[in-house]
């Protein structure tokens, strides 16, 4: 029924730093030298700058650490490739030590004090003042050289992230360099996925220094960057045999008279993602409203007490739960009847904050069956101060998920994916116009539908995430939410077809 993925192709990881230091040291175990990674991160930075602009009298801000070796590198590179070159120095080259003293040594130029730099003489500036290695918030000359080049408009080049960003972290509590461009090395760090970090970096670009394979080893279950072919999608050919119960039932709540558009949304998505059969349970009092508004989608009137009987009789594959289903007792009760019945369920919106006063009675009931999508303001309330106490919203889904039990899809413009067994994806393939109304309640939808034609809950979230944000890209300016519904089988065909070609590419190479 499905177009079988690859489980064994997962996308690129996303390594935090002290993972980058360990594929570092294995790079150098495997007799890879580490000033040969060191010039293959500045040539891939020179490269990147040599890709982009013409050459411009362009200054270089060295720190005391390797970002600063990789500095000297890039100086000497983009000399030699006949640029003006200014080097600055953040504090005494003669301190330096290691790979960034032997790199220095390499510079035959002029090395001045950052002190003297002066942002207007130049066009382009590389910012090779702090990586990895970032330990206290800028300060002295570095927050200097940092607000003035905030203040000119000149190209900005920051060496694997701007300075003044922790690479494991999303926020930044101090001042920081603000990026035209990223040149990172190996993988990407959760500051180059995450607001506001991710605003310092502008463009992102991921270089191959040539770390061997088998850097894995040991490193534990990585979160990963959700991408095709790694996701499972609905068949979209036009097999015969197939029947409507079998390609999956799904239920939606509806809520009360003049709220039931959001379960509507949900509904819809529903059966755009795939569902053979969705119906809408109603209150008796939301029936006509809900039945007025839907063709494909089936309601049927549900009484007031016993949700589980409800789910009993109708037998769905999963359940979507809290789209506009009002704030009140009986929410919290017939989520917990849904959840003591171990049917899959989508956890939403109201489902979510309803439990507000009292998440421990959730988690009591949940499992891993389970996918709650809470955006940030739903997440907090659930797990208040988690989100703070997080370096990034990677590490805040990873505790949400594992202090509840249940899957969790922290929606964001990089939403992130977190089963309680410590995995975790990541989704950036999302376009800004699915900041809409609606939005998430046809996220809930599809995740529901998928769950619905057999699709384990961590997998159906992440390939929903995907396909949602796929579906952004095939929405026209200004679309709404009820546009939304209508591109999710244009943008199942695209990823489809795609799909197919990376697997037909896959097999031939094999
Ligand atoms: N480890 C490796 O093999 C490779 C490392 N590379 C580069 O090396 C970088 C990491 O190098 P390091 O670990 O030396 O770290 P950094 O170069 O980022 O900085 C470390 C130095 O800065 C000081 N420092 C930290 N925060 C400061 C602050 N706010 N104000 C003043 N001083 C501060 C530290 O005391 C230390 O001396 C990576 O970001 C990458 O650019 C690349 O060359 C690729 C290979
Ligand atoms: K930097």
């Amino acid at each position: 029924m499905f177009k079988n993925m690859a489980a064994t192709m997962p996308g690129p990881e996303v390594l935090d730093c002290a993972g980058m230091t360990r594929a570092d040291a294995f790079a150098v175990r495997q007799g890879v030298a580490s000033l040969t990674l060191m010039e293959r991160a500045g040539a891939g930075v020179a490269h990147a700058i040599m890709a982009r602009w013409a050459p411009r009298p362009a200054a270089i801000l060295c720190g005391p650490g390797n970002n600063g070796g990789d500095g000297y590198v890039i100086a000497r590179l983009l000399r030699d490739a006949g640029w003006p070159v200014t080097v600055f120095s953040l504090g005494d080259v003669a301190a330096l030590k290691g790979d960034a003293a032997h790199m220095a040594g390499l510079w035959t130029g002029a090395v001045k004090s950052l002190d003297s730099f002066k942002t207007e003489r130049f066009a382009l500036v590389v910012d090779a003042l702090f990586g990895a290695g970032l330990s206290r918030l800028l300060d002295g000359m570095a927050l200097k050289a940092s607000r003035s080049l905030a203040e000119r408009d000149c190209a900005v080049v920051a060496v694997d992230v701007p300075s003044g960003v922790n690479g494991d972290e999303s926020g930044s509590e101090g001042a920081c360099v603000k990026a035209d461009l990223t040149v990172t090395f190996h993988r990407l760090k959760p500051a180059h996925l995450f607001h506001p970090a991710r605003a310092a970096c502008g463009e992102i670009i991921v270089v191959d220094i040539g770390i061997p394979d088998g850097w894995r080893q040991g490193a534990g279950a990585l979160p990963e960057i959700v991408q095709l072919p790694g996701i499972t999608l609905p068949d979209t050919g036009h097999d015969r045999a197939v029947h409507k119960h079998g390609k999956g039932r799904l239920c939606v709540l509806a809520g009360p008279p003049g709220a039931t558009g959001a379960a509507r949304l949900s509904a819809m998505a529903g059966l755009k993602a795939g569902a053979g059969l969705v119906t809408l349970l109603c209150p008796p009092a939301s029936l006509m409203e809900a039945a007025s508004a839907s063709l494909a989608v089936m309601t049927k009137s549900i009484r007031e007490d016993d949700f589980a009987d409800t789910l009993s009789l109708h037998r769905p594959g999963a359940l979507v739960i809290g789209p506009g289903a009002g704030l009140n007792e009986t929410l919290k009760a017939r989520v917990l009847a849904a959840l003591s019945t171990g049917v899959q369920a989508v956890l939403d919106a109201d489902a979510l904050s309803v439990f507000a006063d009292d998440p421990k009675a959730l988690f009591a009931a949940l499992h891993d069956r389970a996918v709650l999508t809470p955006h940030t303001g739903e997440f907090e309330r659930l797990f208040p101060g988690l989100l703070d106490a997080s370096a990034s919203p990677l590490e805040a889904a990873r505790a949400g998920s594992q202090q509840s039990g249940a899957n969790v899809l922290l929606k964001g413009p990089a939403t992130v994916i977190a089963h309680p067994d410590g995995r975790v994806a990541v989704n950036i393939h999302a376009s800004g116009r699915l900041a809409t109304a609606g939005s998430g309640d046809v996220l809930a939808g599809i995740i529901g539908a998928l769950m619905a034609q057999g699709i384990a809950p961590f997998q159906a979230a992440r390939s929903a995430a995907f396909l949602h944000g796929e579906a952004g890209y095939h929405l026209p300016p200004g679309g709404t939410a009820e546009d939304l519904l209508a591109v999710i089988p244009a943008a199942l065909e695209s990823l489809g077809r795609e799909q197919e070609r990376l697997l037909t590419l896959n097999r031939l190479g094999r």
